[in-house]
């Protein structure tokens, strides 16, 4: 018996109706999206959209943020037989790490870390959360992949084609042309169009989960399907 799942149709995003509405108020995220991971059907169609825009991509490792993009990470990297890497939450890795200050949603000053072993210059890194409302936790997460010389997509637009364009246009009086293809990217089930999401967005390759014609709801941070939501759907 699959949870949930029978009676929905399965348009585009048919699962996000599976998400809960927060009842415990503003000391929490607006919404719980985990509840649409008790269902299978749910949960592998989540992962093949979320994997859709990487398939053609060289992806080398998987890394999930702590604590809920542990589930999608996983997930996706068995899907596309890769590895995981684990960011976490400062405070719990008995290894040497590198370290990220960071604040999200809640306004509190966090720390995510990393062990330092695994990040190499080359590596093509796809980067997982469950959500990004801020976007605090991935930019931070995409610091620390990047300070280490990994690779998530958007660093050819943003950071070796202006520096190539420098040494070559001065030198030679040459245009670069745009290099099209990334590398691998940001996926989590939805990028709010926040100042943070936006800029995720502009400047990664990214996936979500969300339907243009939901965006707005996500954006205003209320679902038309908060109104029939019941624990028993
Ligand atoms: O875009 P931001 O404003 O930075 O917020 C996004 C982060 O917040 C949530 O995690 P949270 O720490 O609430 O909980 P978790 O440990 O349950 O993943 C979410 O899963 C992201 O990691
Ligand atoms: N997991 C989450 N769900 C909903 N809103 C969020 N904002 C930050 N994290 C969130």
């Amino acid at each position: 018996m699959d949870l949930f799942s029978n009676s929905h149709a399965r348009g585009e995003g048919w699962y996000l109706s599976l998400m809960s509405p927060n009842t415990k108020g503003a000391n929490f995220a607006w919404l719980d999206p985990s509840r649409l991971y008790c269902s299978s059907k749910a949960l592998s169609d989540c992962v093949k959209d979320l994997l859709k825009p990487f398939y053609n991509d060289t992806v080398d490792l998987v890394a999930g943020i702590d604590a809920m993009g542990f589930i999608l990470g996983t997930a996706i990297a068995t899907t596309l037989g890769k590895g995981f890497l684990a960011i976490r939450k400062a405070g719990h890795l008995c290894v040497s790490t590198k370290t990220q200050e960071y604040s999200d949603y809640t306004g509190k000053e966090k720390v995510i870390e990393v062990r330092e072993d695994v990040l190499k210059p080359g590596l093509h890194v796809l980067l997982v959360d469950q959500w990004i409302e801020t976007g605090g936790t991935m930019k931070a997460a995409i610091k620390l992949v990047e300070e280490q010389g990994a690779t998530v997509v958007g660093i050819y637009r943003e950071k070796v084609r202006p520096g190539l364009q420098a040494l070559l246009g001065g030198c030679f009086n040459m245009a670069i042309p745009t290099l099209a293809v990334p590398d691998s990217g940001v996926a989590a089930v939805a990028i709010e169009n926040s100042e943070g999401g936006k800029w995720i967005k502009e400047h990664y390759k990214y996936s979500h989960c969300i339907p243009e014609e939901l965006q707005p709801q996500i954006d205003r941070q209320y679902l038309e399907s908060f109104r029939n939501f019941s624990p028993k759907n």
